[in-house]
């Protein structure tokens, strides 16, 4: 209802090509405006901005998870991509392998092959020893661990995080980052929203700065640069010259 849509147009060699004319809660409700960024193959784009800038809004309207949408979205290769919500989603009664085995039949996956992919993500994310935990029973950075795991199980075209570092160790944030890392030369893109600025310099080939619902810049740290007018400034300063 209230969506309005064009037939997507995928730019060469983008996973995920996004042509938001305006998107909200309700029908005519523009809380994001005319937003145009792509995701290329291997590519790591950061979606940052303020408290309220319209970061959410872009992911769920990406996702078509609100009402108004007005615009294209289009995903390339087989379409698949998996989306790690800031907020933990789970079910109180099945544990972390319950989670995983459950995630690992929707996608199709076979037995074994799940076994291998789900043990290995245990392991790396340090997490075997709470493979039968309940998630009510686990800290708040195991329950994002799990989030994580349950995207990377699929190994998707596109991956769609949303601000992941919160609540995650430095040993955890590094394991998470060596994983994006391979699935990024997998060919997998990736699209990060994110507050933690020196984190997302160092890893994001691309950004989209956005302020009160519209793009205040976007491209690689020397576009960024540019357009705040701070040729020697950092992301941060960037981010305060250019928001409101
Ligand atoms: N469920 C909702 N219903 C109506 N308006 C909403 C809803 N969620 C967010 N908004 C509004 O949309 C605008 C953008 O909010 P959004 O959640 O996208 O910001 P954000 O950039 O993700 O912020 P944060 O960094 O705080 O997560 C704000 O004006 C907010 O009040």
């Amino acid at each position: 209802m209230g969506t309005e849509e064009q037939e997507p147009i995928l730019q060469e060699d983008r996973v995920l090509d996004i042509r938001i004319e305006e998107a909200g809660y309700s029908p005519g409700d523009a809380r994001v405006r005319q937003i145009e960024f792509g995701v290329r193959s291997g590519e790591l784009v950061g979606l940052i901005g303020p408290n309220g800038a319209g970061k959410s809004t872009t992911i769920k309207a990406i996702l078509k998870l609100i009402p108004h949408v007005k615009g294209e979205i289009a995903m390339g290769g087989s379409g698949t991509y998996a989306y790690v919500p800031e907020q933990p989603l789970y079910y109180d009664t099945l544990t972390l392998w319950e989670h995983l085995s459950l995630a690992g039949a929707a996608y199709g996956m076979e037995e074994k092959a799940f076994e291998r992919s789900a043990e290995e993500l245990l392991e790396r994310f340090r997490m075997t020893d709470a493979r039968d935990k309940l998630p009510g029973g686990m800290s708040k950075g195991m329950k994002q661990k799990m989030m994580l795991m349950l995207g990377f199980l699929l190994k998707p075209d596109v991956y769609i995080v949303d601000e992941p570092f919160i609540g995650l160790d430095p040993r955890a944030t590094r394991d998470f980052l060596r994983l994006l890392e391979e699935e990024r030369k997998r060919g997998a893109g990736v699209l990060m929203c994110t507050h933690v600025l020196d984190t997302a310099e160092k890893i994001c080939d691309y950004f989209v700065l956005l302020s009160n619902g519209e793009t205040a810049a976007q491209g690689d740290m020397a576009q960024i640069r540019k357009t705040s007018g701070l040729a020697e400034g950092d992301l941060f300063d960037c981010f305060e010259a250019l928001t409101v």
